[in-house]
């Protein structure tokens, strides 16, 4: 049985982390915790996908990676949901057009890491969601200036918040978004496949 989509305060700011987590692993703890205090959020949900839809070969069951997400992700303020799967989006713009409408009292910040601002102009409808959704990037090794770049790092410069402003970009209208280097975990859940431990 599915969980009932996750009840949010009033007002309340909701960072949201989508991912594969096919596993899960500790750099998604990491980064959590990490956004949590540098954007100034009350929450992060982890958005566990039922399929990257640019990724060709589909993860393990979606139930496998919501199980293995909740033992390892511990936090009284994260929350780990399968939110795309109860409201049949896979798209991110579908998605938080979704939550936009569901949660209207709430605001809402979208995480990733570098590397996937790096990618961010492949997605479907990526200016959309610049535009309309606060973004907050976490730095991974390797990805930081491949993603400072990247085409959609100069289609929204005009929005960036410094660093030092990080904990304003959950009080800021969007267009907003903020890259924060933070101590970086060099861990992959390709890597974790590779040597084998997720079978
Ligand atoms: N070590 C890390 N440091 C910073 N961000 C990370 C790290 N691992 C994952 N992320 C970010 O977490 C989100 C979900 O990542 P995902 O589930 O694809 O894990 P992954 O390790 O990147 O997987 P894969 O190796 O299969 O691509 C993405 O925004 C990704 O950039
Ligand atoms: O909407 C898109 O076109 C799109 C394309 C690629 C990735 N995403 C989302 O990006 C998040 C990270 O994906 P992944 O597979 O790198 O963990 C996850 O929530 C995906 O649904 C979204």
């Amino acid at each position: 049985m599915r969980d009932a989509l996750p009840h949010v305060g009033p007002g309340q700011v909701v960072g949201l982390l989508g991912g594969s987590f096919d596993p899960p692993h500790m750099g998604h703890v990491h980064i959590t915790r990490e956004a949590l205090k540098r954007f100034g959020l009350d929450r992060v949900w982890w958005l566990v996908s039922p399929g990257n839809p640019l990724k060709e070969h589909g993860p393990a069951p979606l139930d496998r990676r919501l199980a293995a997400a909740k033992r390892i992700m511990q936090h009284p303020r994260a929350v780990v949901t399968d939110i795309e799967a109860q409201i049949g989006t896979r798209y991110t713009a579908e998605t938080l057009e979704a939550l936009l409408s569901l949660y209207p009292r709430n605001r809402f910040v979208w995480l990733m890491g570098a590397d996937n601002l790096a990618q961010f102009h492949l997605w479907e409808r990526w200016e959309w969601i610049m535009a309309n959704v606060r973004i907050g990037i976490l730095a991974r090794p390797g990805g930081r200036i491949e993603a400072l770049n990247a085409p959609a790092a100069r289609f929204g410069r005009p929005w960036r918040l410094p660093a030092a402003q990080a904990g304003l970009l959950a009080h800021s209208a969007a267009p907003a978004w903020c890259f924060v280097n933070v101590p970086m975990k060099a861990i992959s859940s390709s890597e974790i496949r590779a040597r084998g431990d997720w079978g």
